[in-house]
């Protein structure tokens, strides 16, 4: 069971991700503000420069970057290949500036019944609604919190958290962590980790985002997320509205696989994050969670199918039928790569209109689980807008 949770994203059309393209600088230009009665005053941003290594585990080494996201500070685990990779790729504008948040947010930390605390919205929030964008406290290496024994973990971590910038070692400090007794940064991590690809063959690590950690577990979620990481230097967490959400909703992710069924979403929960799912999806009666389990089955197996470039059984109803399956599971958090197989495959069979249709439905979920300018959004795009000059037309009539 991996550790933190998975982006969602990867699918069969998606090309290797590019070469991170990141920079560090080692000084912003200075800001000049004028005042009348005051002498130019020079503000000096932050400058976001990574430092170390701090001691060593093995390969794994500490290094800090106070400056990162204008002052809010990072530190990281990982190889020195890592660090001269996001050094020499770090682009100057993503690294220093902070990802830009409203500056009333959109919801309320409140402690919600059985969960602990959670995210309550504030104010009426729409498909496609950004809801936070956010840099990580701390990036960890797979292989150190995976491979080595804890008690080789623990001097680092406690350094690393103790190097953070005290606003946001407090905000790490009170994230929850599931496991009551041993090593507390240990449980934070364990309870509030995603997974990130840095890109490169060494690239697999664990982020924490303290905001972000907030967010309790719904399996039929009303917000998505996607951590720009594979491609973008700002190593950024957002979370999105999925659909449309009234003051007072609770604000919810999905810890698990959308289309894992209720007996495995409910060991999941239990064994990694040690709570008892009770969301509305979980609380069915046996019939009807039977019947959600028969779709999210049928869901599967149609997915197989239509992944499979010489299967002769696929049909335009087959592919409606793949859509509608997905309304009535309410996974309209995770229709992206769905909608995205629905086009191709219209357009396979040569059906114009439904390769428009759901090419232009993948883009819009695309950027909504995914965030903007993935290689997956530019292919919907074309197809959407030229479906016969697509490789794809007709290729399953023509054989
Ligand atoms: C990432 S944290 C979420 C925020 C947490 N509730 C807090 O107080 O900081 C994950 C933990 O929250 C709790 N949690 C999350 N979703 C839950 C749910 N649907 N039902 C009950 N507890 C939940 C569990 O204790 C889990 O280990």
């Amino acid at each position: 069971v991996p550790l933190g949770l998975q982006s969602p994203g990867a699918c069969l059309w998606r090309p290797p991700p590019p070469q991170l393209s990141c920079g560090l600088t080692e000084l912003d230009e200075p800001r000049i503000s004028l005042t009348v009665t005051e002498k130019p005053k020079i503000q000096r941003r932050p400058v976001s420069r990574w430092q170390g290594p701090h001691g060593c585990v093995g390969e794994f080494c500490l290094f800090v970057n106070p400056g990162f996201a204008n002052g809010r500070g990072i530190v990281a685990i990982t190889t020195k290949q890592t660090i001269e990779n996001l050094k020499a790729n770090l682009k100057e504008k993503s690294s220093t500036a902070a990802p830009a948040n409203p500056a009333t947010p959109s919801f309320t930390v409140t402690s919600i019944k059985n969960k602990g605390l959670g995210l309550v919205a504030n104010t009426t929030l729409h498909r496609g609604d950004t809801i936070m964008t956010q840099t990580p406290a701390i990036l960890v290496h797979r292989n150190f919190l995976e491979r080595l024994p804890p008690t080789k973990q623990h001097a680092l971590l406690d350094d690393a958290i103790a190097r953070l910038p005290a606003p946001l070692r407090a905000s790490f400090l009170a994230q929850m962590g599931h496991v009551e007794a041993g090593h507390k940064i240990t449980a934070i991590l364990a309870t509030n980790t995603f997974q990130m690809n840095l890109g490169g063959p060494d690239g697999h690590h664990y982020g924490n985002f303290p905001e972000v950690s907030r967010f309790n577990h719904d399996c039929r979620p009303n917000a998505a997320f996607h951590i720009a990481a594979d491609r973008d230097s700002s190593l950024t967490h957002t979370t999105t509205a999925v659909r449309a959400i009234q003051p007072g909703e609770e604000l919810t992710i999905s810890y698990l696989g959308a289309l894992e069924p209720r007996a495995a979403r409910q060991l999941r929960a239990h064994h990694a994050w040690g709570f008892d799912c009770a969301c509305a999806q979980c609380r069915l009666p046996s019939a009807a969670a039977a019947a959600s389990d028969a779709r999210l089955g049928e869901i599967a197996d149609i997915e197989t199918e239509l992944a499979d470039v010489r299967s002769e059984r696929v049909t335009p109803a087959m592919l409606r039928r793949l859509a509608g399956l997905y309304e009535v599971e309410r996974l309209e958090g995770s229709v992206a790569s769905a909608y995205t197989l629905i086009a191709l495959n219209s357009n396979m069979l040569g059906e114009e209109e439904m390769a428009r249709e759901f090419a232009a439905r993948a883009v819009e979920a695309l950027v909504i689980e995914n965030g903007s300018g993935s290689g997956d959004e530019d292919a919907m795009r074309a197809l959407a807008e030229r479906p016969r000059e697509h490789f794809t037309w007709r290729r399953r009539v023509v054989g």
